[in-house]
Formats: C-alpha cells, sequence, structure tokens
C-alpha cells in the first residue's frame, strides 16, 4: 500500500429495484482512488453520478458490494462490525442537512458531548471542559450550548455537527455537500473553518460536491463521476483550466437539476 490514507480500490455498489426481475441500479462502478494525509480530495459530479453512494461506501455506513477500502493501512471491507467499531471514529460524516443531521430534542452542549460518551470518553470533568473547547474551534460562543437546533441558524448548526465529528478525533472528514444547504453568506465561513481546521490538525477531506468553482478554490484534487464512474482525476487548479473542464463542466450541467430546481446549479446557488 502506498503512504494515502484512504485507498479505495475497484469500489462497486448496487441497489435492488423494487420489481425483482429488473437489474440493480450499478450506483459506483469499479471506483479506484486515493486520499493522503492533509489532503481534500473532492469528488464532483451531477446528481446521480454515484457520489453519496461512494462516501456511504468509505463510510462503511452502506458495505459495498465489491472492491476495497482501506484506511490507514487496514482493509475496512475485510473486518466484521465489532472490529470495525474500534476504527469507525478516525472517519466522520458531515452532511448536506445541518438541522436534520442533529436530534432536535438535544442541546448543542449533549449534542457535542454524544461521541465521547458513546466512545465511553466521557468524563465528568474533562467532559463538559472539552465540550467547550470544541465549540470554540468551530467558532462558537459556549454559551450557545444551551440551545436547541432549531434556536440555531444553519451555519450554527453546521459548525455543531463539524463539532460532533472533531469530538471523535478523526482523521478524515467526508464532507457530503457539507455547505451546499446554505445561505451563500454563510458558505464561505464553514469552507474557511475547514481549510482553518485541516491546516491545524492535518485532517484529510472527501468532498462531495457538484460545483466545479466551488472545489477549484477548496479542494487539493478533483475526481468527476459521471454514471457511477471516475472519468477524469487532477489537481483542482489545473482541471478547471484544462479543456477538460469543458467536458466537465458540460457532465455536470447535464444532470444538476434537482427535484425542485429547474436549471443546473450555480456559484453561489442555495441548492
Ligand atoms: N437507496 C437507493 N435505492 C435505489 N437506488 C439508489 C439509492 N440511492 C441511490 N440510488 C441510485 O444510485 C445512483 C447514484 O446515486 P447517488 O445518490 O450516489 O448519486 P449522487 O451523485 O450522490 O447524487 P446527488 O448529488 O443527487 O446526491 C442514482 O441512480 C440513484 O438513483
Amino acid at each position: 500500500m502506498s503512504d494515502a490514507l484512504l485507498t479505495v480500490r475497484g469500489l462497486t455498489v448496487r441497489y435492488p429495484r423494487r420489481t425483482r426481475r429488473a437489474a440493480p441500479v450499478l450506483a459506483v462502478d469499479d471506483v479506484s482512488f486515493d486520499v493522503f494525509p492533509g489532503e481534500t480530495l473532492a469528488l464532483i459530479g451531477a446528481s446521480g453520478s454515484g457520489k453519496s453512494s461512494t462516501a456511504a461506501a468509505v463510510l462503511m455506513l452502506r458495505r459495498p458490494d465489491g472492491g476495497e477500502v482501506w484506511f490507514d493501512g487496514r482493509e475496512l471491507t475485510a473486518l466484521d462490525e465489532t472490529a470495525l467499531r474500534p476504527l469507525r471514529p478516525a472517519i466522520q460524516p458531515v452532511f448536506q442537512d445541518p438541522y436534520g443531521s442533529l436530534s432536535p430534542r438535544l442541546r448543542v452542549r449533549d449534542a457535542v458531548a454524544e461521541p465521547l460518551r458513546v466512545q465511553g470518553r466521557w468524563d465528568p470533568v474533562s467532559g463538559p471542559r472539552r465540550v467547550t473547547e470544541l465549540l470554540e474551534t468551530v467558532g462558537l460562543d459556549p454559551r450557545l450550548g444551551d440551545r436547541l437546533p432549531h434556536e440555531l441558524s444553519g451555519g450554527q448548526c453546521q459548525r455543531v455537527g463539524i463539532a460532533r465529528a472533531l469530538a471523535c478525533e478523526p482523521r478524515l472528514l467526508v464532507l457530503d455537500e457539507p455547505v451546499s444547504a446554505l445561505d451563500p453568506s454563510v458558505r464561505a465561513g464553514i469552507l474557511n473553518l475547514l481549510v482553518d481546521l485541516q491546516e491545524r490538525h492535518g485532517l484529510a477531506y472527501l468532498f462531495i460536491c457538484h460545483d466545479l468553482d466551488l472545489v477549484r478554490h477548496f479542494a487539493h484534487r478533483v475526481a468527476v463521476m459521471h454514471g457511477g464512474r471516475i472519468v477524469e482525476t487532477a489537481p483542482a487548479r489545473t482541471l478547471y483550466a484544462r479543456p477538460a473542464q469543458a467536458r466537465t463542466r458540460e457532465l455536470l450541467a447535464a444532470g444538476t437539476a434537482r427535484p425542485g430546481t429547474t436549471s443546473p446549479a450555480r456559484p453561489g446557488g442555495t441548492t
């Protein structure tokens, strides 16, 4: 194995169709990539190209139907749930819907404490201090700890989600469209926070997105997905500059319209 933190080889994800006779949906088809420590790899592609299915398989939320996922030199796909459990904290997700990712009845302080409790790392003295520290790390006033999610803005909720992920002391964050649901004015703040955390903690990011202009600034490398396959991988800046950009834009525009939208997503949009 290379010195990659995450290595994905020949990943395949299939979903059964409702009717038994129809062939399953091949959502991810023989996908391979690496993510190195401290690096951001963006997975971009139109709606339905297989980005979230790839993320779910990397997180082992859905067991892939084929291929291998290696993390820090261990093959996750070869492990059963018991063996996986101690490795799970190191790979943390941050999802698109900041409110949906939090329990509506859990106050911010308890939401951030929850991963510490689940991992058996809660201590009545150091625990509350750690929660305060985590809230400060993500740029939240610790006094917000008493609030419920519906009393926060979308950006604040997303910061709580990031604080929960950091509580697990991860090495890789799988960011599934983490700013797509946010107001354009709030997006930059969250992206700056992620850049800052990466610099301070050497985190690696698998950043799922369908906005080429955004990833150009945020990612180190970009892998373009289409029809479940990776059709191109390139450094973020050169991808933008080369003629291939035109093809990538075409692929993105072809399928970016989502239910409730009538036009392809644009930078600064709120899809
Ligand atoms: N639970 C499921 N059951 C059946 N088919 C699914 C399921 N989840 C995803 N799919 C199908 O798998 C393919 C890939 O979907 P996926 O959500 O991974 O794409 P995506 O690129 O993340 O799209 P989006 O940007 O809209 O989230 C699509 O054809 C989708 O309809």
